[in-house]
């Protein structure tokens, strides 16, 4: 993450519709890898310590949900430069500079975010990255090439393009209409825009297909992590299971230190694997006297976390329940749903299933439950 200077503000442009990026939600809104759009376009500014989110209307609920304390959420309007013109009213005296960037251009580096941002410290009035065109360029005429255009010092414009506030602000003033960037408004108010290091990966979402594209360039530096947890506790007296986190009326309860939470155990220790941190064993071991009887909660919370802390996000976590009885189906929903209030993790990406084991070993002889347990983590 970069630390931008003192009085260098991001205005993050998101209320288009994406109509170019085939039906669903607006393309900024989409799940890209596992997060939203704008989610990673934001991360990639929070460096900034004043940030402009413009967002389309009927967005405004959303936005403010999920973004609001920290970032000034504005309303957009019906084309980009008008957007990007309420954006600017709204930081008007609050800086010096404006990094006006895309929320569509999710994978932008901090190099390049840096280079604008040294551009405009050295002086410039406005920087911008771009990438020479490389391939050669056709005039169509239908599906024929009708002739070669020269492409000698041609670039192709990326965002963020960077400004002294004020000036870019007059210049949408001046220039009222709609315009293909902010750096043709500040071309025709007479600034020197300089040009800066663009970047292949700081595509633009506009098609369907960029999607797939953006994924492919995040998993070549994707660091994911796949643990698993394996679990088992003997039956003993009593009338109900903990299994995680719903108490399961039974013939019988479980015997263990903590609550003997299996399906929750083999969780924790997933996830424990996953950061190759050992097991629930080396974090609350059984010889320590606070931990009996012990809310197996405790031990989830910690192991999510950890993960956390480490920067690791839990993709998903995946449950399996060996047992004869008692029967886990009519549960299972709401087991998921303990899991998920416990690791902060969406309940569509928990779950938790049974089997039995065809009444062989010690599980078909109901002597206890086993599970086992899968989760995945990326770094975030
Ligand atoms: N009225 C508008 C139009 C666009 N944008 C934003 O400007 C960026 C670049 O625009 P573009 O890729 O053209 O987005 P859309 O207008 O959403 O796409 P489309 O033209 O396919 O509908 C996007 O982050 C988009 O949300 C905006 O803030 N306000
Ligand atoms: C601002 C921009 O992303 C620079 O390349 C581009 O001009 C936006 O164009 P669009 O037609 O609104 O997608």
């Amino acid at each position: 993450m970069i630390s931008a200077p003192a009085g260098f503000a991001a205005l993050i442009t998101a209320a288009g519709r994406g109509t170019r990026a085939g039906d669903g939600l607006p393309k900024q809104w989409r799940d890209l890898a596992g997060r939203p759009v704008l989610d990673r376009t934001l991360a990639a500014f929070a460096g900034f310590e004043r940030i402009v989110l413009v967002v389309h209307p009927d967005d405004m609920g959303q936005a403010i949900a999920r973004y609001a304390g920290g970032i000034t959420i504005v309303a957009g309007a019906e084309t980009r430069a008008a957007s990007v013109r309420a954006g600017l009213t709204a930081l008007q005296g609050q800086a010096s500079h404006v990094l006006i960037h895309d929320g569509a251009r999710p994978l932008v580096a901090p190099s390049v975010i840096d280079d604008v941002i040294r551009a405009l410290q050295e002086g410039a009035d406005a920087a911008a990255p771009a990438l020479p065109v490389s391939d050669a360029l056709w005039r169509g005429d239908g599906a024929r090439v009708a002739a070669i255009a020269p492409r000698d010092g041609l670039f192709r414009a990326q965002t963020p393009q960077g400004f002294v506030l004020d000036r870019i602000l007059q210049a949408h003033r001046d220039h009222p209409g709609d315009a293909a960037d902010d750096v043709q408004l500040a071309l025709a108010a007479g600034m020197e825009v300089a040009i800066t290091q663009g970047s292949e990966d700081n595509l633009k979402i506009t098609f369907p297909a960029d999607f797939a594209r953006a994924e492919r360039i995040l998993g070549t530096d994707m660091d994911i992590r796949l643990g698993n947890g394996y679990d088992v506790h003997a039956f003993g007296p009593g009338d109900h299971v903990t299994l995680c986190g719903v108490q399961v009326p039974h013939d019988a309860g479980l015997l263990g230190h903590s609550d003997a939470d299996v399906g929750m155990h083999a969780l924790t220790d997933a996830i424990y694997g996953a950061l190759a941190q050992g097991d629930i064993g080396r974090h609350f071991p059984p010889s320590d006297p606070q931990w009996k009887g012990a809310d197996s909660a405790i031990f989830l919370a910690h192991a999510a976390s950890m993960a956390r802390d480490k920067g690791f996000r839990i993709s998903n976590a995946d449950v399996t329940l060996i047992c004869e009885a008692p029967k886990i189906g009519p549960h299972a929903l709401a087991m998921a749903h303990r899991l998920s209030e416990i690791m902060g993790v969406e309940e569509a990406r928990i779950s938790v299933k049974a089997t039995t084991s065809e009444r062989l070993g010690f599980t078909g002889r109901r002597e206890g439950i086993a599970a086992i347990a899968t989760a995945t983590l990326i770094k975030e």
